[in-house]
């Protein structure tokens, strides 16, 4: 199976169409003010209907209510929630059940027993995204371009899908997927040119490294 590749943060055009001309499986739409790379409904919505078809679209949300994710869905057609915060198993099960929509859930890993988690999530998400834990008192719980040990995810049965985040580049990406056995990568920091600004060049670099051609 081809590592699946999941670029994250899009807001403009040139990134869009970059990721799907390099054939991306899923582009991640963050609805997160504190984010450089959060994006109104509105653009995404618009920057979605570019293309027909193409990757999935991923809402990314941080401890999202209700309202707020009806709000996106409506104007956004997603097809996957991506969850980066605090959410636990019985809210990740709640908007899996209320939204109709598979759920991704994040989990930041430092230290083995973060991976304890997977556990409590199994039954209730469709898939996982395992990031560097972000430090501590940051503005961000994802997107810092952190790496954790990669390592510590070989040899790991996860029953899910899962995605392999947190400082991936270009450049580091084909060593993580080997020695992290990763079945997908989910990069953001690492295609950008300047801070929330994506590069065409590296997004397509990236997707051609991560699948090894
Ligand atoms: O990208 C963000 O701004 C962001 C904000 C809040 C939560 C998660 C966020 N990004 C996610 O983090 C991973 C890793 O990012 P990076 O490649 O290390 O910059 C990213 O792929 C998003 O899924």
């Amino acid at each position: 199976m081809p590592v699946e590749v999941k670029i994250c943060g899009i807001r403009d055009a040139g990134a869009m169409d970059a990721a799907v001309a390099a054939g991306a499986d899923f582009v991640g739409f963050v609805f997160f003010p504190p984010s450089p790379r959060a994006v109104a409904p509105g653009d995404a919505a618009a920057l979605s209907a570019r293309h027909a078809g193409g990757p999935v679209r991923v809402g990314l949300f941080v401890d999202p209510t209700d309202d707020a994710l009806a709000a996106i869905l409506a104007e956004v057609p997603l097809g996957l929630i991506q969850l980066h915060g605090e959410e636990t198993p019985a809210r990740a099960a709640a908007i899996r059940a209320r939204f109709g929509l598979p759920v991704m859930k994040a989990l930041g890993i430092a230290a083995p027993e973060d991976l304890a988690a997977v556990d409590d999530f199994a039954p209730v998400v469709d898939r996982f995204l395992f990031d560097a834990k972000p430090p501590p008192g940051g503005p961000l719980p994802g997107g810092n371009a952190q790496s954790f040990e990669w390592q510590l995810m070989a040899g790991r049965t996860i029953p899910k899908p899962w995605l392999l985040a947190g400082g991936l580049t270009p450049a580091n990406v084909a060593e993580a997927i080997r020695t992290a056995r990763a079945p997908g990568v989910d990069v953001s920091s690492g295609v950008e040119r300047a801070r929330g600004v994506k590069d065409p060049g590296l997004i397509r670099d990236f997707i051609v490294s991560a699948r090894g051609r």
